[in-house]
C-alpha cells in the first residue's frame, strides 16, 4: 500500500463531530447543545456546552422549563450558560478574531451579541428548531448587520461512531 487512506473525515465532520461530543455533556434534560471554536487555519481555539455557571451545582439549580416551573426563578433559562458563550468564554489564549464557530444549535440573540463582539466571523450550525422564533429572528438580524457567515452543516450521511 502506497497511497494515502481515503476515508478519513472532512473538516467540517471533525469539528462538528467535536462540537457533537461536547454537547453530551451537557445535563440539560431536553436541548443539548455543544460548541466548537476553530482558528482559521483549523485548528481548535475552544469548546463549550450548555450548563450552570460555576458554583452552581448541577444537582440543586432546576433543569425544568419555564412552562413546567411556572416561576422563571425555579425554571432552568435565568442560570443556563449557553453552550456558545461558555466556549468563547472558556478561550484563554487572546483574540478570536476571524474564527469559526460550529454549534449544534443556531445561536440565540443572547450569544449573537458574543459571537459579534468577540469577532468570530463565521458559524456553521446543525439544527435549526427554533426558527422564526423572535430571538432567532433578533440573531440573523444582528448576525446579518454585522457581517457574519453562517450555514447549516451538510450532514455526509456517514456515521462516525467511537468506542472510548
Ligand atoms: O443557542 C442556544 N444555545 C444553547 O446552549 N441553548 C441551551 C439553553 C438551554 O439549556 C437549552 C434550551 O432548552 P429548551 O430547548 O428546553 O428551551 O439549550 C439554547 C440556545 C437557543 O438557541
Ligand atoms: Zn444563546
Amino acid at each position: 500500500m502506497t497511497g494515502k487512506r481515503e476515508d478519513y473525515i472532512t473538516w467540517d465532520e471533525y469539528f462538528m463531530g467535536v462540537a457533537v461530543l461536547s454537547g453530551k455533556r451537557s445535563k440539560d434534560p431536553s436541548t443539548q447543545v455543544g460548541a466548537c471554536i476553530v482558528s482559521q487555519d483549523n485548528k481548535i481555539l475552544s469548546m463549550g456546552y450548555n450548563g450552570f455557571p460555576l458554583g452552581c451545582s448541577d444537582d440543586e439549580f432546576p433543569w425544568g422549563r419555564d412552562n413546567e416551573a411556572e416561576d422563571p426563578y425555579n425554571a432552568k433559562y435565568f442560570y443556563s450558560t449557553h453552550s456558545e458563550l461558555n466556549a468563547i468564554l472558556n478561550y484563554r489564549g487572546g483574540s478570536l478574531e476571524g474564527s469559526k464557530l460550529y454549534v449544534t444549535l443556531f445561536p440565540c440573540n443572547e450569544c449573537a451579541k458574543a459571537i459579534i463582539q468577540s469577532g468570530i466571523k463565521t458559524i456553521v450550525y446543525g439544527s435549526d428548531k427554533y426558527a422564526g422564533t423572535p430571538a432567532v429572528n433578533a440573531s440573523k438580524r444582528m448576525l446579518n448587520a454585522a457581517g457574519v457567515r453562517y450555514y447549516q452543516y451538510q450532514p455526509s450521511g456517514r456515521k462516525i461512531e467511537i468506542e472510548v
